[in-house]
């Protein structure tokens, strides 16, 4: 049988190691309503925030997987250009968050400059026209095509997994669909991820620890190395890739709206397991962020509504706010359906105000 992703030409996960306990929901079953699925998929949502979404036997979702197989290959050619290259659509000059960012790690490349771990953010509206497009290399240009088919296609799946939220939540038809629409301006973005292999380093991956801020994130992996922490210990485990799914989780946004009925996941990216440790991991990320202008708050209506009332005053800041203050490390700390975890318990206190020329 021909294969559909590239995993079998990787080293497989090692065996016996200890992994997150990931459902795996069917996307082909969502699609056509099968009730069963829709209540392990909101089961999932709610007690870890990460399952496995399988869109084998799906056209849509064979279509993503596909398309995420051509991005890898994308992302690879461009992670292996010249890092002067690279700079040019580098944070914050170009964007303080749509932009190649990069961290050095250990070692030297051949030409002696130090290894670096690297990310690439490139944002929905940019593909899709919608806005004034950042410069972005002439890669991403040549791929036009690939990226707007999946951006367009990750985003029909999104829509299929909000209306079974917001089935589950009772609110009324159309609530969550309509603060995520697909030609409004938001946070959305594809992001490409290269880590070089390197030991484990505790001080890092503690740095690595993060939610997602927007409401669902799609997420492929070739590789071991990210690892979510269980709810109910704390423990760190891995999460094994598995061929032919996606890994979803849930974001911020997603607590906010559902005053903490849905889970929003704290997780990291460590270097690959031992049978995987000696090469380089990428991985590929759809963030679905809601549009802009939406107010991160508790919605009203259906069971949100039985939800308790929280007695501390919550800042109210637009999806675009959040973003910028998240994702330029203004709003350090964990957050959790009990506010901040960790390293700032005030955060809006701390934070200096969203500049407001800031370019969405
Ligand atoms: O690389 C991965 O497996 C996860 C990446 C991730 O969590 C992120 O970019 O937010
Ligand atoms: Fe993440």
């Amino acid at each position: 049988m021909a294969h559909l992703t590239s995993h079998h030409t990787l080293p497989a996960f090692p065996e016996g190691l200890k992994t997150a306990p990931l459902v795996s929901v069917s996307f082909a079953k969502l699609q056509n309503n099968d009730e069963g699925s829709s209540a392990d998929f909101f089961q999932a949502c709610k007690e870890l925030g990460f399952f496995y979404l399988d869109f084998v036997g799906s056209q849509l979702g064979e279509t993503i997987i596909s398309e995420a197989e051509e991005l890898n290959k994308v992302q690879k050619e461009f992670f292996a250009l010249p890092n002067e290259v690279k700079d040019v659509y580098g944070r914050p000059h170009l964007h303080p968050f749509y932009a190649y960012r990069y961290t050095e790690t250990e070692g030297e490349d051949e030409n002696g400059a130090p290894l670096r771990n690297a990310n690439y953010n490139l944002r929905k509206d940019d593909i899709l026209g919608q806005c004034e497009r950042l410069a972005c290399h002439p890669l991403i240009f040549q791929y036009q095509d690939l990226f707007e088919r999946y951006v367009r296609h990750c985003r029909a799946a999104v829509d299929v997994l909000l209306e079974h939220l917001n089935k589950h939540l009772q609110l009324p038809p159309g609530t969550l669909a309509n603060l995520h629409r697909i030609h409004e301006r938001s946070g959305d973005h594809v992001r490409f991820t290269q880590n070089h292999p390197g030991a484990f380093n505790e001080e890092r991956a503690r740095m690595a620890e993060h939610t997602d801020f927007g409401s669902l994130t799609i997420l492929f992996n070739w590789l071991g190395g990210l690892q979510v922490r269980l709810p109910e210990n704390d423990e760190w485990v891995y999460v094994n890739p598995v061929p032919g799914s996606c890994i979803v989780n849930l974001g911020d946004a997603m607590v906010k709206f559902t005053a903490g009925i849905l889970r929003s996941n704290i997780h990291r990216v460590v270097p690959a397991p031992s049978t995987q440790a000696h090469l380089m991991r990428n991985s590929l990320v759809f963030f679905t962020r809601p549009e802009d202008k939406v107010i991160l708050k508790r919605l009203k209506g259906g069971i949100i509504d039985a939800q308790p009332q929280s007695n501390q005053p919550e800042p109210e800041m637009t999806s675009h706010e959040w973003i910028i203050l998240k994702g330029t490390g203004r709003l350090p700390g964990v957050f959790t359906s009990k506010g901040f975890e960790g390293k700032a318990r005030n955060p809006v206190a701390q934070a200096p105000p969203v500049a407001v020329s800031i370019p969405a």
